[in-house]
């Protein structure tokens, strides 16, 4: 099984509702993690409200990114094109498997924005564009 690991920079947010999203295909061993993450945080409230209305329920507690992490996923993606430079020049030889989900899913520039203190419908909205983004990520991923 393909090992994925999505990071963004709390990892309360963006990149446990991307790894709630892929783990319901059961293909995959997904984690996720940020760059500047607490240890044992849960999933914020309204992400894990706007999983909930999909019938997605995510225990999720956040881990900071390490050397180790890098070294078990054989992809990374990054919400942010910021995330994955600190990612590069901090771990080169990740530099292969390190893709933002933007240019890895959709072959396009961009990055997904933080819901960080927006309300449910800040985060439904993110919701969406990362249920958009795994879609194509799987397909791309079939193709590997
Ligand atoms: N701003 C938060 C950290 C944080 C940043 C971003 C964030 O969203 P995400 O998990 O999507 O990176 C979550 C938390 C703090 O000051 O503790």
């Amino acid at each position: 099984m393909k090992r994925v690991l999505f990071v963004c920079t709390g990892n309360t947010c963006r990149s446990p509702m991307a790894s709630a999203l892929l783990k319901e295909r059961k293909d995959f061993e997904v984690q996720s993690a940020g760059i500047f993450a607490g240890k044992g945080m849960p999933i914020s409230a309204a992400a894990s409200q706007a999983l909930l209305e999909r019938g997605i329920e995510h225990n999720h507690r956040s881990q900071p990114f390490t050397s180790e992490l890098a070294e078990w996923a054989d992809y990374i993606f990054t919400m942010t094109n910021q995330h994955k430079q600190l990612i590069v020049s901090q771990h080169p030889s990740a530099a292969k498997k390190t893709f933002t989900l933007h240019e890895f899913s959709t072959s396009s520039v961009g990055d997904v924005q933080d819901p960080y203190g927006g309300d449910l419908s800040i985060y439904r909205e993110t919701l969406g564009e990362l249920d958009e983004l795994i879609r194509q990520l799987i397909l791309k991923l079939a193709d590997k």
